[in-house]
């Protein structure tokens, strides 16, 4: 079956808590639209860019793009973006049931709100391994009042002007800003209906399955109910050995389904909780009303609400993480050994003054031709063909200091990948730039998952520590932590021809250079449309006949 989408990009005044400031919306609504899907199904949606003076492009997170990678929507590295008044038509095979994310993929666009659901259930007479009565989405921000474009000059002015904390914490898109801090020239309504709490209204004795997905754009996230266990059961489209869980840790670019039942005193309803984690909180908590039927929806909880975990108990969401298993009867066995193991060394750094991102010590500069075009058309000369390093010089680096030599070096070299080979990703944390500080950087993959084989404390031992990685039932993911001064190491197959990105999904620290592309099988990549030209090197070739 086909799922025909047809939407336009605006800017429109909003006030998601209660602050008003423009938002990038899809047919005048952030959250966008849910995309609905069942197994096998092609989805086509037509994007017309209604913005008057900016590009846009829009990426399509955990779905893998087989045989179609010129529809992963990343700007620079799959195709050029959609001018203003332009549309441009995504169409792709959601081929695995699970809970996905879109969201805008140019600049730091989406921190601006363009972000949406994407729910794709099994195919008729299919059941789930699971009994739930009914399914919610829960989409989870964070939000500032200053504009993307402020944020992004800041990011890459002399002296450097870091975004900061978020003022608001978003469930389902909506927030409560104090307006008493909002200053006199600004707009901000706490009457608003816009920055009303959600409610989710539940019926007493009943199991929701809330489909939990974080979209931020820095910060760590733990998600509570008042008084109800969560059980986990699904996470980046695969299913989880069930565990429960009083919250649940998230990071951005992660999605989650979670099992809640109804069972407590129906007499009232309770507060839904959202916390900053790993960083030191100034956001106030997020908070929704979990509202037992028929209770008023906006009667308060009588009760204070949770105030989730120390924000910076690191073992606490480490434990998380180990816990997360493939759920038994579903597990897909990783292959035994790796063709290539490259290691991730995560820094911050200073390129001209300026503060950026490293891995290896290069910072990622994206292009504005997209590779896979220069790398389909042979362009070569488009970007550096030095390929950046597969390793850094662990024996002699402190992770636990600031760097001792902070300079990085900037580059858009790739990492090339023998077509189906087995790759193993090492990511080791260190240090940042202000002492005793390291932080969670959650890594996503485009056009794979992968396995996540194992996470540790400290520096990674290449001889030690593969040992002991899962090869029984590792989790495949899309988005994966790195926590504060740990590793965490996966294992994907290089099998999906295209470019792909791998990078930190914190909006600023992408901008700032972290992350990486990889290429494989390229030459099998059939016939690219033209509509992902006609930008940079990419010029002439889009140019229509
Ligand atoms: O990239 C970042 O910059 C700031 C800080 O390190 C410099 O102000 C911060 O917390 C980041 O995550």
């Amino acid at each position: 079956r086909v799922r025909h989408h047809r939407w336009e990009i605006t800017y429109q005044f909003k006030s998601p808590d209660c602050f008003q400031k423009l938002a990038v919306t899809i047919n005048g609504g952030t959250p966008g639209p849910t995309i609905d899907a069942q197994q096998g199904d092609t989805v086509v949606v037509e994007v017309k860019n209604g913005l008057l003076t900016e590009n846009v492009a829009i990426h399509w997170h955990g779905i893998r793009q087989i045989g179609t990678p010129w529809s992963d929507g990343t700007e620079g590295v799959t195709q050029c973006p959609i001018l203003p008044g332009e549309t441009f038509i995504y169409k792709f095979v959601v081929d695995r049931p699970g809970t996905y994310i879109y969201h805008a993929h140019y600049g730091m666009q989406r921190s601006a709100g363009l972000h949406g659901s994407i729910i794709v259930s099994l195919p008729g007479g299919v059941k789930e391994p699971f009994e739930y009565d009914e399914d919610r989405n829960i989409i989870l921000n964070d939000w500032w009042h200053r504009s993307t474009y402020e944020q992004a000059v800041g990011l890459s002015s002399i002296p450097f002007v870091w975004v900061g904390e978020p003022q608001s914490l978003l469930i389902n898109g909506r927030g409560r800003f104090n307006c008493s801090q909002a200053g006199t020239t600004a707009v901000c309504n706490p009457n608003s209906p816009q920055c009303s709490p959600y409610v989710l209204t539940v019926v007493p004795g009943k199991t929701y399955r809330l489909r939990i997905t974080s979209i931020t754009s820095l910060s760590a996230l733990n998600f509570e109910i008042e008084g109800h266990n969560m059980t986990i059961v699904e996470t980046d489209g695969h299913y989880v050995e069930p565990f429960v869980v009083k919250n649940l840790n998230i990071y951005s670019g992660e999605t989650y389904s979670v099992l809640v039942k109804a069972d407590r005193d129906p007499s009232r309803n309770y507060w839904a909780a959202l916390n900053v984690v790993s960083r030191r909180p100034t956001t106030p908590t997020g908070l929704a009303v979990f509202n037992y039927y028929p209770n008023h929806p906006s009667r308060s909880p009588p009760t204070a609400p949770p105030t989730g975990p120390l924000w910076n108990d690191t073992d606490y969401r480490l434990d998380q993480s180990l816990r997360i298993r493939a759920r038994r009867g579903y597990a897909v066995p990783p292959p035994r050994t790796a063709d290539r193991v490259i290691t991730f060394l995560n820094t911050q750094n200073r390129i001209n003054n300026r503060t950026r991102w490293a891995v290896n010590n290069v910072s990622f500069t994206l292009p504005h031709t997209p590779y896979l075009v220069t790398l389909k058309q042979g362009l070569l000369h488009a970007f550096s063909q030095e390929p950046p390093p597969e390793t850094y010089d662990y024996q002699n680096y402190d992770i636990y200091a600031v760097a001792r030599n902070p300079n990085a070096t900037s580059s858009d070299g790739i990492y090339r990948l023998e077509f189906d080979s087995t790759v193993d990703l090492v990511l080791q944390n260190a240090n940042t730039m202000n002492p005793n500080n390291s932080e969670t950087h959650p890594w996503h993959l485009h056009g794979h998952d992968f396995w996540v084989l194992g996470y540790g404390k400290g520096v990674f031992d290449p001889e030690k520590d593969p040992k002991n990685y899962n090869l029984m039932d590792p989790i495949m993911k899309n988005t994966v932590p790195l926590h504060p001064f740990g590793w965490t190491a996966i294992r994907f197959r290089a099998d999906n021809p295209g470019v792909w990105a791998f990078h930190c999904h914190i909006e600023s620290h992408f901008f700032m250079g972290m992350g990486v592309v990889f290429e494989e099988g390229v030459d099998r990549v059939g016939r690219l449309p033209t509509s992902i030209m006609g930008c940079g090197h990419a010029k002439v070739l889009g140019r229509k006949p």
